[in-house]
This record gives C-alpha cells, structure tokens and sequence, in this order.
C-alpha cells in the first residue's frame, strides 16, 4: 500500500513516526513540504521521500499519484484548497484521510472529485509513540472497506474510534488538544514544587515520570479514573486537602470552560 503525506508538520510527522515504527515500509511513503530546507530535515528525520513545493511546483500531485491513502497534515484553512489541488491527480478508490480540526468531509467532497472517499480523523501527537487516541468518521462515499483499510493503518500506533462526524469535535477537545492539557499540567506541577524549592529538573522529571505512571494506570487497571484517585487519596492526609484546593480553584469549572472553548473553536474553523 503506497500512503502520501501532504505537509509534514506535527501531526502528520507523529502519525508517520508511529506508522514507520510499526512496521510500514519508508519506501511506500512520499510525504511533501513546503520548504526545501524542511524537506531535507523531514527526509533526513523520518527516512522517506520528502518533495518540496520550492523546488517543485508540482510536489504535492506528484506525491499522490499511485498513492492509496493520502494524509492531508496541512492547515485547516489550507484543507480546501490542497483539496482542489490534488483533485485530478488522485487515483478515484484513493482514501483522502484529513487530519484538519474543524473542517468537514462535506466541504473537502465538494471540492474533491465526485465519489472520493474522504476519512476525517482527530489524531494527537502520542500516536508518534504508538500511544495515540484517534477519533475517525467517514464522509459520504468512505465504504466500510475504506474505514476499516484507515482503521488497520493506524490502530497499531492508535486507539481508534469510529465516532459520527458531529462528535469529532467533542474527541479533539480531550484527544487531539488534550495532550497539550497533559504537558500543562505537567509544567505548572514542575513550577509549583521548583517554587517550594525543588531543584527544576528534578521536579519536571518527578512531575513526567508521575504523569506517564498514572496515565498507564488509567490504562491498564481495572479500576477506572475515580477509584484510582480515591486509592491515593488518604482520608484526612495530604492529597485530600489538594484535591479540596482544586475544587475550591474551580478545577472542574476550568476544565468544562477549556472543553467548552476547544469546541467552539473548531466550529469557527469549519
Ligand atoms: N498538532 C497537533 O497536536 C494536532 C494537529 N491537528 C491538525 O493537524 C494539522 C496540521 O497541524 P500541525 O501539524 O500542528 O501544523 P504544522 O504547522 O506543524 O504542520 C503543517 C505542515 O504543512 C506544511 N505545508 C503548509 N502548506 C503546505 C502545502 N500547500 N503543501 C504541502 N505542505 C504544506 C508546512 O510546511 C508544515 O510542515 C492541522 O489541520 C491541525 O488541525 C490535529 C490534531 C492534533
Ligand atoms: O490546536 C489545534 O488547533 C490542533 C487541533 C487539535 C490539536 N491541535
């Protein structure tokens, strides 16, 4: 299976991080850039093909041609438009698999040729470290076959999660930003205790490695969130007094305001 990538930044980058560590040929990939200087960086990274618009016009139709699946890593307000771009050069059966917030399969079908199938996926950055949660809906001519080909691609890097397209904004409020919610986090534990008078490194180190424990624990204990937290929470020791701290900070307000704010943004960008 030959697998395009249009732009190679973050998310594209994570996905074929992940791809190449599960088992997936470099030579069946051709990914495209804008720079030459990012092409060469990306090449000399990942270890594929990497065309650049610099130095070709005409990288990204060329990166699709005989491509079967082509991950769209570009913008959202570019979306549209490497749509269009690609649109003769696309084989008819090839699967367009968008990473883009916000935009929608009926607005990248309008612009594709009639019976493209599209995917339109909420990956995060996690899947770089086969480790990531994607939330995956089919536009109107992606069949079975072709939710199931992007399904097996990505489910070794990925849990993936066939959702309707109105929840996909919903997924890429927890999923696609929340790793960014993670490393905050992580960052205010780390400045709170270095306050206290921890040495820095050590404390992003503790506040890292604390962070990695309890995800794997949220992951492969039967317990769920909640009786994990109650098993650290001693009655009337140290951790319940924080958690009082959160709730009376309003964590669980800050929280829904952030979901809340992520979804009406993707809204916007569609
Ligand atoms: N970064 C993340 O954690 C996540 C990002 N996304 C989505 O991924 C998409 C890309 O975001 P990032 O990777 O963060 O951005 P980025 O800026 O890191 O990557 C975009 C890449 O596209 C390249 N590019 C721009 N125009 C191009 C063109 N016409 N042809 C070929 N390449 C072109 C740029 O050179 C750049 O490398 C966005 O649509 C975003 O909504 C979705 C989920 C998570
Ligand atoms: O911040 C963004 O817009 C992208 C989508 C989800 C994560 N990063």
């Amino acid at each position: 299976m030959k697998i395009a990538m249009i732009g190679l930044g973050s998310m594209n980058g994570a996905i074929l991080a992940g791809l190449l560590d599960s088992g997936v040929q470099a030579d069946d990939v051709t990914a495209t850039s804008r720079s030459a200087a990012s092409a060469q960086d990306r090449s000399a990274q990942y270890g594929v093909q990497v065309l650049a618009e610099e130095n070709q016009a005409d990288a990204n139709t060329a990166a699709v041609t005989g491509a079967d699946v082509v991950f769209l890593g570009v913008k959202p307000y570019q979306i549209i438009d490497v749509c269009t771009e690609l649109k003769e050069a696309l084989k008819p059966g090839a699967v367009v698999v968008s990473v883009a917030a916000g935009v929608p399969t009926d607005k990248m079908e309008v612009a594709l040729q009639q019976g493209q199938p599209v995917i339109r996926t909420m990956p995060n950055t996690p899947t770089s470290v086969g480790e990531g949660a994607i939330g995956l809906a089919a536009g109107t001519h992606a069949s079975d076959e072709h939710v199931d080909l992007v399904s097996r691609l990505l489910s070794p890097v990925a849990s993936v999660f066939p959702v309707p397209e109105d929840q996909i904004n919903i997924i890429g409020a927890i999923g696609g930003s929340g790793p960014a919610f993670a490393f905050y986090l992580a960052e205010l534990m780390a400045t709170a205790a270095a306050e206290e008078g921890l040495d820095p490194q050590m404390a992003a180190e503790i506040a890292a490695k604390t962070l990695y424990g309890a995800g794997k624990m949220l992951v492969t204990s039967e317990e769920d969130a909640s009786q994990l937290r109650a098993n650290v929470t001693s009655p009337n020791g140290t951790t319940e007094r924080s958690i009082a701290a959160f709730d009376e900070h309003g964590l669980a307000a800050a929280v829904r305001a952030a979901v809340e704010a992520n979804i009406a943004r993707a809204k916007e960008l569609s």
